[in-house]
């Protein structure tokens, strides 16, 4: 599969401290030296467009924590070869935000929200406010930020009981909720196995209530989700089946870290370094060598474990 999707994390901190991402204390977090420059994302980008790029998404960490960063999405939505700038996010800063980002060019949000009761959010997140999420989903639909995509981590015994409440939200809004399967990094490995709900036991919760969901056939994007309808409704309910799924088959992209190195896939399989040589003086041809090299990785076995501690790295 070609690689058109680049996803890339502009910081490693994050305002919140998620029971699946990240341990209480949060990890250590870089040194702002370490982290890429505005100005040295655009010219990855710019380079990753001549390996034929045309989506770019913007994650974290928490990307809303990255100071200015409507000044790097004006930055990025210039490039002409993009025709996709999208932003994950866990929502907390989007109404303060998601003018100022549409202005600069920004084009749609996902964002996270694992349940729709406030004293679990603030459990699961470790203290978030899920008003200030809501007012920021709002706005993002009256701003035209769409598709509003939401992203759910399914967790048996913690939101198992809210699928049914949760895929309601497609019902009269165009929200685009989509269940999400846990995967084993860092924290979760402790309780993976008691936790883990397959999407398609997922998917099978959904319609003994709703009856049979309706395939979407296309839904803007660039991710590994599916998409089905339940009949009548705005938006729709989408899966990422990130373990039991066979998405790996039609693996599009590839992630930029904050600390500038390509991951050729969540699942490890090696990295590539882009910030040293662009300290050093690399130019665009060095670049897209470099980009190509990743891109090779990607077709060579992964590893059986994960290599990556938590998510918040590399953005998901
Ligand atoms: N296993 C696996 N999970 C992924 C991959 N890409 C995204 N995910 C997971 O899917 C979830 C949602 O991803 P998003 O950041 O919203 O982006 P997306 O689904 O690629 O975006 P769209 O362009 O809207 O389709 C995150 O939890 C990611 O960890 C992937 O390549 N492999
Ligand atoms: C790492 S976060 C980064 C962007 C932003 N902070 C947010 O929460 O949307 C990206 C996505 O990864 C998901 N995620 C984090 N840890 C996960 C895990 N162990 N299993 C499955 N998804 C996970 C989150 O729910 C979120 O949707
Ligand atoms: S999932 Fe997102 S919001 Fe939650 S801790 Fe990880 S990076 Fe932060
Ligand atoms: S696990 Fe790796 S190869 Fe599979 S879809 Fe995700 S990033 Fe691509």
């Amino acid at each position: 599969m070609k690689v058109n999707y680049l996803r890339v994390s502009v910081t490693d901190r994050c305002n919140l401290r998620c029971r699946y991402c990240l341990p209480p204390e949060g990890v250590k977090t870089v040194a702002h030296a370490e982290i890429l420059r505005f100005e040295e994302i655009v010219r990855i980008v710019k380079a990753a467009t001549r390996i034929g790029v045309r989506k770019v998404r913007l994650t974290g960490g928490e990307p809303l924590v990255r100071r200015n960063l409507s000044s790097l999405v004006a930055q990025l939505a210039a490039i002409e070869e993009i025709d996709d700038l999208a932003l994950t996010t866990n929502g907390i800063l989007l109404a303060e935000q998601a003018k100022e980002l549409a202005a600069a060019g920004l084009r749609r949000v996902n964002v996270s929200l694992d349940t729709l009761d406030p004293q679990r959010y603030r459990f699961i997140t470790r203290g978030g406010e899920l008003t200030r999420v809501w007012e920021g989903i709002e706005l993002a639909l009256e701003l035209g930020l769409e598709p509003v995509k939401l992203n759910v981590v399914v967790i048996k015994g913690f939101n198992e009981d809210e699928l049914v409440r949760l895929a309601s939200l497609s019902l009269e809004r165009p929200l685009h909720v989509r269940f999400i399967e846990l995967m084993p990094f860092g924290p979760v490995r402790a309780w993976f196995r008691e936790a883990f709900l397959s999407a398609a036991a997922v998917r099978a919760r959904l319609e003994e209530y709703f009856g049979p969901l309706v395939e979407v056939k296309k839904l803007y994007g660039a991710g590994p989700a599916c998409y089905y309808r339940i009949p009548g409704a705005q938006g729709t309910v989408g899966f990422i089946a990130g373990m039991s799924g066979h998405i790996c088959s039609r693996c599009n992209r590839l992630r930029l870290s904050a600390t500038g190195m390509l991951h050729p896939c969540l699942f490890g399989r090696g990295e590539v370094d882009l910030k040293g040589p662009l300290r050093a003086g690399a130019g665009e041809e060095e670049l897209v060598r470099l980009l190509a090299q990743a891109i090779a990785l990607k077709r060579s076995r992964p590893s059986s474990l994960p290599e990556i501690d938590h998510l918040s790295r590399l953005g998901g």
